[in-house]
């Protein structure tokens, strides 16, 4: 895809290290291809240990993938051209406590080779961006930790990058300190950065995101805009109130709904289709019955609604809802699969503490 800012590519990661004279080979990422486009919010999203932390790293170059590839702008990810397009904020970015916000813009901004009069301009306009523009002269030792974050991206935005990488942004904030960290993504977002994210907060990403990719044990388990990932290989489930009259009995809703077309009537083709008979209530009055069905898409809803009235039900409420991001995640991380390759015992037989080998040093 032409604009593609973070393309990544079959991308493999294994860590060997050694304990207790025992080899150990963990599959942090096992084939991952994902992309994220100019000015979305793409969020990375999986539970402890899913490889989102290792995929990041591996975009900024401080990871050696094992296979495959990633590229950032067109560029090989880790590539000085490429590391000068992108701004980072770590999970736990640490700022000297001696600093004042506009000291430590400062100390960034010498780091990224920017002259004192750049350094000045773009301190003022971060500091009105991140909401810490009174607070610049105040020491870092008594800032809220959502000050501290916000101060962190002003950080990982000095040197005016297209894409901002930010690794698990809203971690240890409360309610509030969130908010004014996701306002800060939102302006960004609309001033045109590209945003890759990475959490385990479903509603932080479920607010922020345009875009997300799911991630369980080294796999992207599903990738797309949340609403669709809501929906994908589940029905989704619809609410009908239905009136009958005196002579229909349950039975016959129940058939109504068991008979649901296998074929599809237009074409005689088999209909790629499913409904699922969820509950169904007659107490709601004497002549309604509410019925809960799973449908698997709007062709499923219109058949179901043309045989409920060629029975002569009338339908008086219906109402498709969505599945919610935390349904679909559950659902998609509680796939089985197996993450860590059997530990392969070693022939000499050295205890040796566990050692990684392969992790570049930043
Ligand atoms: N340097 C390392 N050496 C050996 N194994 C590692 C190393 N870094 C990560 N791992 C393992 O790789 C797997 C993926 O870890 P990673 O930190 O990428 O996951 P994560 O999704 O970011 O998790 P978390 O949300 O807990 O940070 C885990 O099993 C982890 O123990």
């Amino acid at each position: 895809m032409p604009n593609a800012i973070v393309d990544v590519r079959d991308l493999r990661k294994v860590y060997r290290s050694w304990s207790w004279g025992r080899r150990r080979e963990v599959h942090a990422l096992r084939g991952v291809s994902l992309q994220a486009h100019a000015g979305e919010v793409f969020g990375l999203l999986g539970p402890n240990g899913a490889g989102k932390t290792t995929l990041i790293k591996t975009l900024l170059g401080v990871v050696r993938p094992s296979g495959g590839g990633a590229s950032l702008f067109g560029l090989p990810a880790g590539s000085t051209q490429a590391r000068q397009k992108v701004g980072y904020l770590p999970e736990s970015l640490r700022v000297d406590r001696h600093h004042t916000a506009r000291s430590a813009l400062r100390y960034y901004g010498r780091m990224s080779r920017m002259g004192p009069s750049e350094i000045n301009r773009r301190s003022d306009e971060l500091l009105e961006l991140v909401g810490l523009r009174g607070r610049d002269k105040e020491s870092v030792r008594r800032f809220s930790k959502g000050m501290y974050q916000r101060l962190g991206l002003a950080q990982a935005l000095m040197h005016d990058p297209s894409l901002l990488v930010l690794d698990e942004p809203t971690d240890g904030l409360d309610p509030v300190g969130r908010n004014e960290v996701r306002n800060v993504i939102q302006r960004l977002s609309d001033s045109g950065k590209t945003i890759f994210l990475n959490s385990h907060i479903l509603q932080e990403v479920e607010l922020v995101c345009t875009r997300v990719a799911i991630m369980a044990l080294g796999e992207i388990k599903a990738i797309g805009p949340i609403a669709e990932l809501a929906k994908s290989g589940q029905a989704s489930p619809v609410f009908l109130r239905i009136a009958h009259s005196e002579t229909q009995s349950i039975e016959s809703v129940r058939s109504v709904v068991a008979n649901h077309p296998v074929v599809d009537p237009a074409t005689s083709d088999p209909a790629d289709e499913s409904v699922e008979l969820v509950s169904v209530d007659q107490r709601p009055s004497a002549n309604e019955w509410t019925m809960n069905v799973g449908l698997s898409d709007q062709a499923a809803t219109d058949r179901l609604v043309d045989r409920l009235r060629a029975a002569n039900f009338s339908i008086l409420h219906l109402e498709t809802k969505q599945a919610s991001l935390e349904e679909t995640f559950m659902r998609l991380v509680n796939q089985p699969s197996a993450v860590e390759a059997e530990p392969i015992a070693t022939s000499s037989g050295h205890a040796t503490d566990s050692q990684v080998t392969d992790e570049i040093s930043a």
